[in-house]
């Protein structure tokens, strides 16, 4: 009997930590299972059938298929409202909906009120861990696919998942749906096994119990949550074996483990184990040549050379009476690499902001590859062929270079984690062809060798050129680079140079923001300046060298050099 109950708790805690998981791999922190628990597990027992009518594993599996329901629904009318909170105020608002539900089920007649409900014990051990296999399952076979990245993505760096075509909105509610059904699932296991359920069992300690165990099994990692309950689901075991019955020990020892895992080990009792990185099967880039590994992607067309790209009519941005952008006026088109440079605090990030849809014009008009940035969603505005680079990197740490990659690469992917589910070969070839690519756009900024090296162990040079890489991924028409070359060396500078004179031959169109005045002379083609917010001047590399407005505001002249 002391066998059988661990074995179900271990099951039945690893399925509620899973319901944690699937929102913290987003890095989302919502408080609300106990909530979808709760009414999952209050409305299955009322509205499935008994088990003397059906029997147990039918009766068990109509109440499992209400509860879900019912988890899930209740997680869509929640998320639709909550899902724009960010951190601690999901957590707040989520744990707001939880304690809700509570002393709704308590103050039902239909529920039992306080006393609870009984429910018929149908739950057999071998139902528990079916169902938590199931659940592992699932969450095991979403990691490496197109959405499970696009979930570290977001968990990563938001805007930066914004930026590279990822529906960050609808991607944080379908983690918040499924954290719900698995929730709902939970809740009519729990009621199923132990004979009494009352609104208490889904209080406050349970939601951060079920937290504590998938942060201290590990959150980023699927096994996390199984670990993490078999631990803490033997502390009491353990404790009895060798004669210790104080009750405080083990909600003092989860409270704890929680303090040591979020300060000294992030990765929670998972980071012991060896973690598997996205891999190339065989080949890697040289499977494909040139230009073929990414056009097999990409159906894009892109613009034809003096084609209009970027068209702003009478472009400003006002912050408060400070005008980072007044009154500009820009025509790029096809195929040319236009520079755009200007001392500090002229406007150049805004203005590439607006034109990737990151901010919002004040006044004027927009209009980029035939949309309008201020009327779309950043990923709208990414879908339409805009990529870039930002100025501050905003890579995705904790994925290696290739995993970095392969998410730019979201949107010329397909979805593989349905097939993945079914084990379908061409999830996996879908899955090699986007390694592939992103190994290609790796080996074509020069990271061949550093595919498997996570983002943040890069150098600062190495974290630039990945930054193209991932730009690159998405098979952009517009590639637009924030001070790429910043931190790097003269060396560096003159590849990155020929980088994207060879990405301009091959069509794309290219807006460079750098301070390497000597780089961006040798670039482009066109160069816009910048200063207080308007353009200055307009021209040719040696048009632009020789202005006098801008040898004033930006470049400076020889004797002012000499004589400082
Ligand atoms: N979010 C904001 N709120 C208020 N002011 C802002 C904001 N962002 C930018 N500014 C102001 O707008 C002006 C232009 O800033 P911006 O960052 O676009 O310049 P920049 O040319 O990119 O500068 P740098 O070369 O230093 O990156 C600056 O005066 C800046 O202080």
């Amino acid at each position: 009997m002391f066998v059988e109950s661990t074995f179900v708790f271990i099951a039945l805690g690893g399925i509620f930590a899973y319901s944690f998981y699937a929102v913290l791999v987003a890095g989302q922190l919502s408080l609300g299972q106990a909530g979808f628990a709760s009414l999952a597990a209050f409305s299955a027992v009322a509205l499935a059938p008994t088990p003397s009518d059906i029997g147990d594993l039918p009766a068990l599996l109509v109440a499992i298929a209400i509860g879900m329901l019912v988890g899930a629904v209740t997680a869509v009318i929640l998320g639709l409202p909550t899902m724009r909170l960010r951190g601690v105020f999901l957590a707040i608002a989520t744990l707001a909906f939880a304690e809700a539900v509570r002393i709704l089920v308590i103050n039902m007649e239909w529920t039992g009120g306080a006393r609870g409900t009984s429910v018929p014990k149908v739950l057999e051990p071998w139902m528990a861990w079916v169902a938590l296999a199931l659940v592992a399952y699932w969450f095991w076979r979403q990691g490496p696919s197109r959405y499970g990245r696009a979930l570290d993505a977001i968990r990563e760096d938001e805007l930066a998942a914004r930026a590279m075509g990822i529906d960050v909105s609808r991607h944080r509610l379908s983690a918040f749906v499924a954290a719900g059904a698995v929730a709902g699932l939970y809740g009519v296991l729990w009621a199923y096994y132990v004979r009494l359920i009352a609104p208490e069992d889904f209080g406050f300690a349970k939601a951060i119990d079920g937290l504590v165990t998938a942060v201290v099994g590990g959150s980023t990692m699927f096994i996390g949550p199984l670990l993490g309950s078999v631990f803490l689901t033997m502390v009491p075991e353990v404790q009895r074996a060798i004669g210790i019955e104080a009750g405080w020990i083990r909600p003092f020892l989860s409270s704890l483990l929680l303090l040591v895992v979020i300060l000294f080990l992030p990765g929670g009792l998972a980071s012991f184990l060896p973690h598997r990185r996205q891999r190339l099967a065989t080949g890697a880039a040289g499977d494909d040549d040139g230009r073929r590994g990414e056009t097999s992607l990409s159906q894009r067309v892109h613009p034809d050379p003096g084609e209009t790209v970027v068209s702003l009519t009478g472009l400003g941005k006002d912050y408060g009476g400070v005008f980072a952008n007044r009154d500009i006026d820009l025509q790029i088109t096809g195929g040319e690499v236009l520079g755009l440079i200007g001392p500090n605090g002229a406007g150049k990030t805004t203005l590439i902001n607006m034109i990737s849809g990151l901010s919002k014009p004040t006044s004027g008009t927009a209009e980029v590859l035939g949309l309008q940035p201020a009327r779309a969603a950043v990923h709208k505005v990414a879908a339409a062929g805009v990529s870039r680079t930002f100025q501050h990197s905003k890579l995705f740490d904790r994925l290696s270079a290739l995993e970095n990659v392969m998410v730019g690469g979201h949107l010329v992917s397909k979805p593989t984690f349905l097939r993945r589910l079914l084990w379908l070969p061409s999830a996996h070839r879908d899955e090699q062809r986007v390694a592939r690519h992103a190994a290609w756009c790796l080996e074509r900024v020069g990271l061949a060798e550093q595919a498997g090296t996570q983002a943040s162990a890069l150098s600062y040079g190495d974290q630039r050129r990945l930054e193209i890489a991932r730009a690159l991924a998405s098979d952009p028409s517009l590639l637009i680079l924030d001070e790429p070359a910043a931190g790097m060396n003269h060396v560096e500078a003159d590849a990155l140079s020929e980088l994207i004179g060879s990405l301009a031959s091959d069509g794309l169109t290219i807006l460079l923001i750098e301070h390497n005045v000597g780089m961006v002379m040798k670039t482009c083609s066109r160069i816009v300046v910048l200063n207080f917010g308007e353009v200055i001047a307009t021209g040719t590399p040696e048009q632009i060298i020789e202005n006098p407005a801008v040898i004033e505001a930006y470049l400076g002249s020889s004797e002012s050099e000499e004589a400082s």
